[in-house]
């Protein structure tokens, strides 16, 4: 009962609200309240899909809930190009359930080689809303990303100035002899500050980030043109999880988690309810058996879990009132898109993650497979 006079005595401050109603249900033996939230039905800003029968699996866990998704480019081969995202979009869309209201938000996948004129036709396409930057070998099919940003890219970077098409950064630098828990403040201080310093009117969002450092230097910068998403992974993990009872690969991602102190300051940070953090869920879709194999990859699929994660999290905080800004409105403001208008619920009843998902080539294992949340979405 203790949540309950917490969230009763916050109603005030929550109008005009996300708060539905709170129910109490009297046939019950042990009188038990019912809480709902009702809140702008949320976008994610950071979204893996894939392709074919694993597009097919996994697609209904975001469109159920969430009315938009930029879609990421790192595919095999990559999305190099608005003919390719434009193609990549329509199969997206034919892959959503019926009845769906789901716009798919196309991102270019940026190389050495791409050139000024690719953004110009991105842009004019309508359906692209981001152009990728992933350091070659950074992460799960970055092979084919940027080897050198300053040395090839700058054309580019002019351009999409010109055209205001963001900028959408995996931080971390690749060099092997940075320590992997170094990699995104040193990405930070080689990368992208000198970037911004050179673009100060190039939009740009680093993605799922993981350090008090990112949270720093996000806050540091120009409101209107530097931000970040973040997952539900690195705001109730830390790198324990990797470790806890054994080695645990479902929790691997890159950016890898980080120690505790990480962790606290990226939740100070999106429950303070600054425009500058918004919702990214890197939900990235892996078969169980190349996650769990001697070399796994990278990657969390957390779309069936992740709003539950993230109204925890603000729950904890003492902050469901900025719980929507976060999920429905930050991430729209800072594209220059407008706000969804549908609602969706959340409710705090305790349901159970399935174990994993089935599908043609084999199965999937959620964030929290097996465990009991709260907080469930429906729609309204
Ligand atoms: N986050 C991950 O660990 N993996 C992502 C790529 C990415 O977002 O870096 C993937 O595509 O699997
Ligand atoms: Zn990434
Ligand atoms: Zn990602």
């Amino acid at each position: 009962m203790l949540k309950t006079s917490f969230f009763s005595s916050n109603i005030s401050q929550l109008s005009p609200l996300p708060i539905l109603s709170i129910r109490r249900q009297t046939k019950l033996k042990a009188p038990c309240v019912k809480m709902e939230l009702s809140i702008t039905r949320p976008d994610d800003w950071h979204l893996h899909l894939r392709e074919g029968e694993l597009l097919e699996a996994v697609v209904p866990h975001s469109s159920n809930h969430f009315g938009r998704a930029i879609i990421m480019p790192n595919l095999k081969p990559p999305i190099t190009t608005t003919v390719k995202a434009v193609a990549y979009q329509k199969s997206i869309l034919k892959s959503l359930p019926e009845n769906c209201d789901f716009t798919p938000l196309m991102t270019l996948y940026l190389t050495d080689t791409t050139s000024p004129n690719e953004i110009q036709l991105a842009r004019e396409s309508g359906a692209v809303f981001g152009v990728k930057l992933y350091p070659a070998g950074a992460t799960t099919n970055s092979e084919d990303g940027v080897t050198d940003l300053f040395g090839k890219c700058l054309p580019v970077l002019e351009e999409m100035v010109h055209q205001n098409m963001p900028l959408l950064v995996h931080g971390e630098v690749t060099s092997s002899e940075v320590d992997i828990f170094d990699r995104e403040k040193v990405f930070i201080d080689k990368i992208l500050s000198p970037l911004i310093q050179k673009f100060p009117r190039l939009k740009v969002v680093m993605e799922h980030i993981t350090t008090k450092d990112a949270v720093q230097f996000v806050e540091s910068c120009d409101e209107g043109f530097v931000a970040a998403t973040v997952t539900p992974q690195h705001l109730v993990l830390n790198r324990n999880s990797l470790f806890q009872g054994g080695l645990q690969p479902h929790n691997y991602c890159l950016p890898v988690l980080k120690r505790e102190t990480h962790r606290q300051a990226i939740v100070k940070a999106v429950t303070s309810g600054s425009k500058r953090f918004f919702l990214g869920t890197d939900s990235a879709p892996h078969e169980k058996r190349t996650k769990e194999r001697s070399c796994g990859c990278a990657g969390v699929y957390n779309a069936p879990v992740a709003l539950s994660v993230y109204a925890k999290v603000f729950e904890e905080a003492g902050a469901l009132d900025k719980l929507e800004a976060f999920t429905s409105f930050n991430g729209p403001d800072f594209y220059g898109l407008p706000r969804n208008t549908s609602k969706i619920k959340l409710t705090k009843t305790p349901w159970k993650v399935p174990s994993s998902f089935s599908f043609a080539l084999g199965d999937i294992v959620p964030m929290f497979a097996g465990e009991t949340l709260e907080w469930l979405p429906s729609n309204l």
